[in-house]
């Protein structure tokens, strides 16, 4: 399959990077990778084909064992702790399963999303400066939750948890947006309206989005490229433009086990 041309300026750059969580296990295998501003990328692959394990990467929560990452001019397996933290106040993720403080209010959560930016601790709604607050509850009517704002999170369904959370990120003010199965525990009518949010949002504030899915039709739909990663590898990358389901399903074709070396006392 053809890969699309790189990009010419490019926010996140996978260099030829391989990571080994230990000799046994290859995470990422020499994968080469570059995404431009404001471009939608959906990473597809087999559980444990290593789409966690990249995007992670991208706010510096893994350093790759061999290679370069480069996200927003940071490079993640040199920088200091320091620059990292920075780097990662850059950076929204979104996980599948929202990660919300469920005790707390949807207002409380999304002020969160901001304390990279604040100093010192904070201990209830009230310790968040006015305009913050405000702020915050301009991106809940965002996500259409304006009036839910005083409702403790885990009263919420799993759809409205998720559009909190995007909320949540928006509160970092990210460049870059991280997504790892965002819509997996979700039925699929509140998967379509998160799924939707996150790419108008991500067009009104150019982000660039990184997101991991396993709903290939939903991908084709909403991905400018998609990349299929299996056992480690990249093993397509193009735009969703030249895909159909069918091409993208060859990302999924299972890898057979290696041949166990036949023993002596087995030939006779
Ligand atoms: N912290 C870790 N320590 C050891 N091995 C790990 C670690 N994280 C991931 N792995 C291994 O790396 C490989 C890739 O895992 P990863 O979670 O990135 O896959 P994935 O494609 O995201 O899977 P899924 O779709 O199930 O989330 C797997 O073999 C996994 O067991």
């Amino acid at each position: 399959m053809t890969a699309s041309p790189p990009p010419s300026e490019s926010v996140i750059r996978f260099q030829q990077v391989t990571k080994r969580f230990d000799p046994d296990v290859t995470a990422l295998d020499r994968i080469s990778l570059e995404v431009a501003p404001g471009e939608v990328v959906v990473l597809l692959g087999l559980s444990g084909s290593g789409k966690s394990t990249l995007l992670r990467h991208v706010d510096g929560l893994h350093r790759p064992t061999s290679g370069a990452v480069t996200v927003l001019g940071t490079d993640v397996g040199r920088a200091r702790p320091r620059e990292l933290r920075l780097l990662r106040r850059r950076v929204g993720f979104i996980f599948q399963q929202f990660n919300l403080v469920g005790r707390l209010t949807v207002l409380e959560n999304v002020c969160t999303g901001a304390l990279g930016r604040l100093r010192g601790p904070r201990l209830g709604l009230r310790s968040y400066p006015r305009a913050l607050r405000h702020e915050a509850i301009d991106h809940l009517d965002r996500v259409g939750l304006a009036d839910q704002v005083f409702q403790r999170a885990d009263t919420l369904s799993g759809g409205q948890q998720q559009r909190v959370a995007v909320a949540r990120a928006l509160m970092q003010r990210p460049e870059i947006l991280l997504a790892d199965e965002p819509v997996a525990s979700l039925d699929p009518e509140s998967a379509r309206t998160v799924m939707q949010l996150i790419r108008d949002i991500a067009e009104e504030q150019r982000l660039t989005v990184m997101c991991s899915l396993h709903q290939v039709e939903m991908a084709l739909s909403w991905a400018d490229r998609i990349v299929g990663l299996r056992l480690g590898e990249v093993v397509m990358e193009a735009s969703t433009g030249a895909l159909d389901a069918s091409s993208v399903m060859s990302v999924y074709e299972k890898v057979s086990a290696p041949m166990a070396p036949v023993t002596a006392g087995e030939r006779l």
